[in-house]
């Protein structure tokens, strides 16, 4: 073992880059875009030190244009599964021992290969498989993925520093041993980022994991997987399967040694899974950690002294980027009387000149929802708003699966507070707005807090303090991230701690050293000096 107290080199957010015409970084990843379009991938499950390739095969395809198919990826049976358990649980023996530093070599070597050498290829991947257009593969797939993995271990040594008084007969120490068992990661389409923060952050802290991708996110997890076995994360620490999700998730289960589940996903899901842990309480060896973050239907509320183009902004970026499949984007708005005729024409002009198509283009603001289950969600609800007395379409509102998932953004205005969209997470490019009389301000934050079960995100434009102060006391339960004049997306690992409660899931903020300490298990070490010999208090019998 080395001696000494080492400092991590301080964690700074990686800047995003611009990606203007013929900038070197444009020039990057439209020729791995082209490369990686071309080239035909084949992902196995990673299970110790061997790539599984079982012949039971899926397509990997693009949503923009899903006859293309850029790979396949090979599907876990029940075997594979217990096989990834057995080896985590040997592997375990040593890296849970390994030294802090050496663990916080490995990932900080992970962001600089995506901060360098990986860059092009995880945001082509992050195009191609998920379709994000440009400024959108680079802010997760980069620099949020960069900073996860940055400032995670600058947490990681700020909870190993934590350490409880001691005088001078005894000395107390904490140590922060990792789970007693294996750590079980499942991860959505939507953030690259998250996809391999939820396995590393728990294997940094010292755990083993099994991670079980989404469908629709293999072809960015193929270069997380080359980082991770670049930047030395050794055989068996983290395990990746792929497949049926039910069977994949009972197994896991099923296991004794089964220690914590990290997950990020939808509402539904998480709850399914919530309660099978409870079934099975009486076979684990430690009561698992449960973590989890889920769905929202996050809101932007505008006062009556709002600036309008500033609110307008918030919704076209805040529900629309990434064509709203952002467990955070804007979904229900609530607009004053007085704005509304200038924020309508505003908002209608700027949807009407987002362009819709490949994120191969630049110039394509939007680009397709991720599946054809998705798309046809979308449209089934685009489809009873144009019949729904109570709702009307002021733009958007066309959908074509001919080439691509392609669903136009679309705005709702409903005249019913409690309409099924300003209620029901959709996850895609469509809000819901609905108008408020100005005078009712409180009642309409009232409105906002009670309308949906969720506490994601929100977002209050408002010129008035007193407004906002109101706001601020009102909406406390109703969002895990609050956000005043901005919209309610786009959370910054080490500036704005990530997470939501009520149905939106545990709150244990990503990008933050609570979600890592979820990942501890703390021993506390208590050393007394001189040992008393005798039972007797001094004073006993006096
Ligand atoms: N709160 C957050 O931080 C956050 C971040 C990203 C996404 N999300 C949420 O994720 C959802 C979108 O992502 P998605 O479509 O990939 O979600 P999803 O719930 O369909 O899938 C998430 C993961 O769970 C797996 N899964 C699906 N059914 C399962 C089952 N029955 N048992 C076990 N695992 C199962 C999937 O294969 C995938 O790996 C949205 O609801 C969004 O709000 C939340
Ligand atoms: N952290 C992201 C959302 C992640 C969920 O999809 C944001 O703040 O927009």
């Amino acid at each position: 073992m080395l001696k000494g107290f080492f400092n991590v080199p301080k964690a700074v957010n990686e800047p995003v880059k611009g990606y203007a015409p013929n900038s070197p970084e444009r020039t990057a990843v439209q020729s791995a875009y082209t490369t990686m379009w071309n080239s035909q991938i084949d992902v196995p499950l990673h299970i110790g030190s061997e790539e599984i390739r079982t012949g039971n095969t899926r397509n990997i395809t693009a949503p923009h244009d899903h006859q293309h198919v850029v790979g396949k990826y090979h599907l876990a049976e029940k075997q594979h599964i217990e096989k990834a358990i057995a080896n985590a649980l040997e592997s375990r023996k040593a890296w849970a021992n390994m030294a802090w530093e050496q663990r916080a070599a490995i990932f900080l070597k992970a962001a600089e290969l995506i901060a360098g050498p990986y860059r092009a290829r995880i945001n082509a991947a992050t195009m191609i498989g998920q379709s994000k257009n440009i400024h959108q593969a680079e802010i997760d797939a980069s620099c949020e993925l960069i900073d996860f993995l940055r400032y995670n271990v600058e947490f990681m040594t700020q909870i190993y520093s934590d350490q409880p008084k001691s005088d001078s007969t005894t000395w107390n120490r904490l140590e922060y041993r990792p789970l007693e068992g294996f750590v079980y990661a499942i991860t959505p389409f939507n953030f690259t980022a998250i996809a391999a923060n939820l396995p590393a952050s728990a294997a940094m802290m010292g755990n083993v994991v099994v991670w079980k991708p989404s469908d629709s996110q293999v072809f960015s997890t193929k270069i997380i997987l080359d980082v991770f076995k670049e930047a030395g994360v050794p055989d068996g620490v983290i395990n990746v399967v792929f497949g049926d999700a039910l069977m994949i998730t009972d197994t896991v289960l099923a296991s004794r040694d089964f220690a914590g589940v990290h997950f990020t996903g939808s509402t539904h899901v998480f709850k399914d899974i919530w309660a099978k842990i409870g079934a099975n309480i009486h076979n684990y060896k430690t009561y698992p950690r449960i973590v989890g973050e889920t769905g929202g239907k996050d809101f932007i509320i505008a006062h009556p002294s709002a600036n309008v183009k500033q609110v307008v902004t918030g919704i076209t970026r805040g529900a629309f980027e990434f064509q709203g499949q952002k467990c955070s984007a804007a979904s229900r708005v609530y607009i004053p009387q007085s704005l509304w005729p200038a924020v309508k024409e505003q908002l209608i002009t700027d949807v009407k000149s987002m362009k819709i198509g490949s994120p191969e283009d630049f110039g394509n603001f939007i680009t397709a929802v991720i599946h054809e289950g998705s798309f046809d969600k979308l449209a089934s609800y685009i489809d009873q708003a144009k019949k729904d007395a109570d709702a009307e379409i002021i733009v958007g509102g066309n959908y074509d699966k001919s080439v691509g998932y392609f669903i136009e953004p679309t705005v709702i205005v409903t005249t019913n507070p409690k309409y099924t969209t300003m209620e029901t997470e959709l996850f895609g490019p469509v809000v819901t707005l609905y108008i408020y009389e100005d005078a009712k301000w409180e009642e309409t934050l009232e409105l906002v807090d009670t309308t949906s079960e969720y506490a994601l995100t929100g977002a209050v434009f408002s010129q008035d303090r007193y407004a906002i102060e109101v706001a601020t006391v009102k909406l406390q339960n109703s969002a895990g991230n609050f956000y005043i004049n901005d919209k309610p997306t786009g959370a910054v690992v080490g500036m704005q701690p990530f997470g939501g409660a009520r149905a939106s899931g545990t709150n244990d903020k990503a990008g933050s050293a609570l979600n890592l300490l979820r990942w501890a298990s703390p021993r506390t070490i208590k050393e007394t000096f001189v040992t008393p010999e005798d039972y007797r208090y001094p004073f006993l019998g006096e």
